[in-house]
């Protein structure tokens, strides 16, 4: 099977060199494609097998797999670049949350997906969240989930809900990251901790965290009936972020769906 991608990026890049070092897919077996050229050496320099196409028909010719990579406005460009040189065979896989299926089967007449990774698959941990057009082959489907099975966890979303969930796996890193740093700083302003000391017990303790849920051994709430021992200090800081919580994440939702109907509907493709 080969591989194209088209914008190498963040996530184009991620998803090049993690298709490689989890055993997806060989060098051999991908072709990128980006409007600079920095990005495409940079990859080419770490995976020497990769094939670099000179032009967007070209990636096209040599690929059966083609992941569109750029940003939600640059879609349509990339669209009108491609539609003649995709054919029945050929499978586009959008990576962004804003574009659907159903628009993408709309303006080509290839099979489609969606896939919307996460930085955390960088790490081969975390979430991509599937969405599979009407047109796909069912050996193409699998060929997916397997390929991705390899560096993350592929999770079926129906288009209701792909904002929600993006902003989990996706922004989630971004976000938790911003409470983290906001832990951080409180620290030191109430206990005077350096922030670099309280920074690496906060990194150590994520990835323990992390650890936890990877091997199944707590589930949120048993987390925090164990910690919470009678009487004890993490039943009064548990109280206090109850107590001053209110309605943050709920504004934090909102914001990111009140951006998603503004994106959709100035993306035109
Ligand atoms: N960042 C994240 O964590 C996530 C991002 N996404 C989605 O991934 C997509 C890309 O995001 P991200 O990687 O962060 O963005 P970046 O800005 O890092 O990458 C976009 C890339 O697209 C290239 N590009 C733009 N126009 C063209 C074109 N016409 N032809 C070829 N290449 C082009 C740019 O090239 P140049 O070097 O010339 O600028 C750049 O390398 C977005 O749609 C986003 O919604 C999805 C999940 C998570
Ligand atoms: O399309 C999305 O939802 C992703 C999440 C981060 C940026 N873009």
């Amino acid at each position: 099977m080969k591989w194209g991608i088209i914008g190498t990026g963040n996530m184009g890049s991620m998803l090049t060199t993690s298709l490689i070092r989890s055993g997806a897919a060989q060098a051999d077996e991908i072709t990128i494609y980006n409007r600079s050229s920095k990005k495409t050496a940079k990859l080419k320099e770490a995976f020497e097998d990769l094939d670099v196409a000179k032009t967007l028909p070209a990636l096209c010719k040599a690929c059966d797999i083609v992941f569109i990579c750029v940003k939600p406005h640059d879609y349509k460009s990339i669209i009108e670049q491609v539609e003649g040189e995709l054919h029945e065979h050929h499978c586009v896989v959008s990576i962004t949350s804003p574009v659907s299926v159903e628009e993408l089967e709309e303006k080509l007449s290839c099979q489609v997906a969606r896939v919307v990774p996460s930085i955390t698959n960088h790490a081969l941990a975390g979430v991509s969240l599937f969405t599979f057009g009407s047109r796909i082959s069912t050996d193409n489907q699998k060929l997916l989930r397997e390929a991705f099975h390899h560096f993350s966890t592929p999770v079926e979303v129906e288009e209701a809900h792909i904002r929600v969930s993006s902003d989990i796996v996706s922004c989630g890193p971004a976000f938790v990251s911003f409470l983290l740093k906001e832990w951080i700083s409180a620290a030191n302003r109430v206990a005077g901790i350096s922030e670099e000391k309280a920074t690496q017990l906060t990194e150590q303790m994520i990835v323990g965290l992390g650890e936890l849920f990877s091997q199944e051994i707590f589930t949120l709430e048993e987390l925090m009936e164990k910690v919470t021992v009678k009487g004890g200090v993490t039943g009064v800081g548990l109280q206090a972020l109850e107590d001053h919580t209110g309605e943050l994440f709920v504004e934090m939702f909102k914001a990111t769906q009140a951006k998603h109907r503004e994106d959709k509907q100035s993306i035109e493709l």
